[in-house]
């Protein structure tokens, strides 16, 4: 937990925010309750850009007191929360004002490609759809291919595929043969690990043709649903948790 920082108590969009994990050090450090962030619950373009920027600073500060990169505090207050999306019940994490932030995005990318750059990855394997919008400006800047993790029957060339399971049912994860050689090493991208089955079904998918799954990689962890459990050892590296 980080120390009480000195800001006044404000309201948050995002229940916490939460900083980088490690294999190393799984456990994540989040913001003391009462040093929750301003609100973005409402669309970013519906705000003053006075609200944003006092929102952001407040942010800023927070980071700052509490020793942790001031990146990710600005990067939690850009998400939106949607409550009952898409359906009753569901706090839907939106990203999409996250996007709209050109700081905040270009600070996303910065973080996972400061982290990636050096760890000699030939493979960024992105989930679609998100991890379609995080995972090629990653593969870009650290100089490996990209390489898309289909639902099914949306790539047209021969596929291997893992099912997976959903909260009701279950879903197919696509991807092309000859996308990656065995032996290549790759990261597994996405916007927001929840139960973690997405994820596996990606793993499973990559290591069937042998390729070394060096870690997984988000930009939002749902810890309550204890995702990170089902990905058993591989290491999982995120940026912001909530609730
Ligand atoms: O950890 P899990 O419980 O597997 O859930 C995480 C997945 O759920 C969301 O995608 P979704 O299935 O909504 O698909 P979409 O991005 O195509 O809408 C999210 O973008 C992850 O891919
Ligand atoms: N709460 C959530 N917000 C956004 N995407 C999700 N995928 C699964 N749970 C989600």
């Amino acid at each position: 937990m980080l120390a009480c920082l000195g800001a006044p108590p404000l309201e948050t969009h995002l229940p916490f925010v939460a900083f980088p994990t490690s294999p190393s050090s799984r456990s994540a450090l989040r913001l003391p309750l009462s040093r929750r962030l301003p609100s973005l619950r409402y669309p970013a373009t519906a705000l003053s850009a006075r609200h944003h920027s006092l929102a952001v600073a407040a942010a800023a500060m927070a980071s700052q007191e509490s020793g942790e990169d001031p990146r990710l505090a600005r990067i939690a207050s850009a998400i939106r929360v949607i409550p009952d999306f898409p359906k009753p019940g569901i706090l839907f994490q939106d990203i999409t004002t996250l996007l709209l932030d050109t700081k905040a995005f270009r600070d996303t990318i910065d973080m996972f490609v400061e982290r990636y750059r050096d760890m000699n990855i030939s493979v960024v394997a992105g989930i679609e759809a998100r991890g379609f919008i995080f995972g090629p400006p990653i593969a870009l800047a650290i100089g490996a291919k990209f390489v898309p993790m289909r639902k099914p029957k949306k790539l047209p060339g021969e596929v291997i595929s893992e099912e997976y399971s959903l909260e009701y049912g279950t879903d197919r994860m696509e991807m092309h043969v000859g996308a990656v050689q065995a032996g290549e090493r790759a990261i597994v991208i996405d916007d927001l690990i929840a139960t973690g089955g997405t994820l596996s079904a990606a793993i499973r998918l990559l290591e069937r043709v042998r390729v070394d799954v060096v870690e997984c990689a988000c930009v939002i962890e749902l810890p309550e649903l204890k995702g990170r459990a089902r990905l058993e050892d591989m290491p999982l590296f995120v940026l912001v948790k909530a609730a």
